[in-house]
């Protein structure tokens, strides 16, 4: 099988056995572009000869049909994931129609009948779903710490700062450090009130920039790479079945 995440900043890929264990993958910026850089990686999904294709993808219509034109060519099945907020593994109380496929599928991932979780997503933008014996409940959306730094920049005069490290929340005495610091504590600030407000819940944390802003969380919080494609292949092995 093929596993296709087509995010905001990168086109992300996993080839999988028959026992599902990883056996390529890939992470590649796609700069608004994914179909091309999908056409440029049709020669090295044939010679992977898939049986399957497993798309998700947060990119919107526009882009999905282009996409789509491009995987066309190859002579391999494929299916983009639909959100569905009655899913048998998970219900939501979230517009369905409007939450990203991306969350969905990670929260799908980690979803578990006895217990109350809160899955964050850490990519282009950081998201904070609550999840309660398999019930979505809803969530929030931030900016990432590179969206905030970004929109300061360009939103301001005198906030040239387009790059340092995001490795305190102590209050900064200069401008690189009171951005970087006070944009790192505006997610770390909120996860730490979500899981005051939630004290019973696990808190699982993925994505690129999971690492970064855990270190600063007070709460023990479990690390796992894996839960989009886990969501993934959950989401497909059941629509299998029924
Ligand atoms: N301006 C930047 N400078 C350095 N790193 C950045 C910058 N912007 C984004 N990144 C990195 O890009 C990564 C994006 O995270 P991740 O790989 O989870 O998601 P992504 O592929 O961007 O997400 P999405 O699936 O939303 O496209 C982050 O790990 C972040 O460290
Ligand atoms: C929030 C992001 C950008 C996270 O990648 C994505 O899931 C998305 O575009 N979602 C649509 C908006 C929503 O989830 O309500
Ligand atoms: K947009």
């Amino acid at each position: 099988m093929l596993w296709l995440d087509l995010g905001n900043t990168r086109l992300k890929y996993w080839l999988t056995d028959d026992i599902g264990q990883i056996v390529a993958h890939d992470a590649k910026q796609h700069l608004q572009a994914p179909a091309e850089l999908l056409m440029g990686l049709t020669d090295r999904f044939e010679r992977y000869a898939p049986d399957f294709i497993g798309i998700s993808s947060v990119l919107g219509d526009e882009l999905n049909a282009k996409v789509t034109e491009t995987l066309s060519r190859l002579n391999i099945p494929f299916e983009f994931v639909h959100v569905d907020a009655a899913h048998p593994l998970m219900r939501s109380d979230y517009n369905d129609e409007q939450l990203g496929c991306d969350r969905w599928l990670q929260m799908l991932g980690a979803v578990d009948k006895k217990k109350r979780q809160c899955v964050i997503g850490c990519g282009t933008a950081v998201t904070i779903d609550l999840i309660d014996h398999a019930t979505h409940l809803g969530g929030y959306i931030f900016p990432s710490i590179y969206l905030q730094r970004e929109s300061l920049f360009s939103g301001t005069k005198q906030i040239t700062i387009s790059n340092g490290t995001f490795d305190s929340v102590g209050q900064g005495v200069t401008t690189q450090d009171a951005v970087h610091r006070g944009i790192l504590l505006s997610i770390v600030g909120a996860i730490n009130e979500i899981s005051r407000r939630h004290p019973n819940f696990e808190v699982i944390m993925t994505g690129g920039d999971a690492s970064i802003i855990a270190q600063h969380v007070n709460r023990s919080v479990r690390l796992r790479d894996d839960l989009l494609l886990n969501g993934l292949a959950r989401y497909f092995d059941h629509s299998k079945q029924t």
